[in-house]
């Protein structure tokens, strides 16, 4: 591992109770500014109204930021195996543009999630920047191979974009295929009401450090 992954890799001793205290301190932080991010590309107040908002903003950012950590959340664990990812874009729990919630786990190994996309993930007029149905899927496939026993890190992920996403809600699932070596091949997509609209494979590497360690890995619990 890279000094820098494994400096981010942190035993930080915190008791469940606080892990959850924390969680009900800084979940609900997490879903107003998801909404204040949707606010500032959607309202209609006038500039009057939008200074008297950033007045309050700047409040918001002076009490926050009074006592602060610096640089990435990284990953932390305790005594008990809980993991967090909290800044994680595509998932973490303290991470306001993150678009994953919940990620559920078949017993077949499918792992899949339900998601809103609301108009702040826009690339086309109306529909789902393919971008962000990239991280979508690096993120699900990633998990499904983590989740399987076969962590690793992204090395290809193969998109292909088979007809546009509308903006709204999309489902995410992925799937383990097979194992070659360190090498986790996953297949997965994204689909509307209507049907799949994104396909992708991934190839997910184990590097060395990572295999050594895989047992405490594939004992990881999914993140909160
Ligand atoms: C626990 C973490 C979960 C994270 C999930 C979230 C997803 C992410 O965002 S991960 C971030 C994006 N990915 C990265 O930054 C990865 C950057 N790349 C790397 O770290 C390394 O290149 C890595 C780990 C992929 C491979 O390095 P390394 O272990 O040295 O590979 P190497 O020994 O050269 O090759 C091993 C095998 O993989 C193959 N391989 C190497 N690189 C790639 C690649 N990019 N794509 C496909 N195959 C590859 C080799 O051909 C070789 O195959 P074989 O065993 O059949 O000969």
């Amino acid at each position: 591992m890279t000094d820098s992954m494994l400096e981010l890799y942190v035993h930080d001793g915190l008791s469940d109770e606080e892990i959850d205290r924390q969680k009900a301190t800084y979940g609900p932080l997490t879903k107003d500014v998801r909404e204040l991010i949707q606010l500032a590309l959607q309202t209609r107040a006038d500039a009057d109204d939008v200074a008297r908002a950033r007045e309050h903003l700047a409040a918001a950012r002076e009490i926050l930021g009074c006592d602060r950590e610096d640089g990435p959340y990284g990953t932390r664990f305790n005594d008990s195996g809980r993991f967090r990812n909290w800044g994680n874009a595509a998932i973490g729990l303290r991470n306001a543009i993150a678009p994953i919630g919940e990620l559920h786990e078949d017993a077949d190994g499918r792992v899949w999630a339900d998601i809103h996309l609301g108009p702040i993930y826009e690339g086309p007029a109306g529909h789902v920047h393919g971008g962000v149905s990239a991280l979508l899927l690096d993120q699900i496939l990633g998990d499904a191979a983590r989740l399987s026993g076969h962590p690793g890190m992204t090395g290809t992920l193969t998109v292909r974009y088979r007809k546009r996403t509308p903006l709204g809600a999309v489902h995410v699932e992925a799937k383990l295929d097979r194992v070659e070596g360190r090498k986790a091949f996953v297949v997965g997509h994204v689909a509307d009401a209507e049907g799949i609209c994104v396909e992708a494979e991934g190839i997910f590497i184990a590097p060395v450090w990572m295999v050594e360690q895989r047992d405490s890995f594939a004992e990881t619990p999914r993140p909160e």
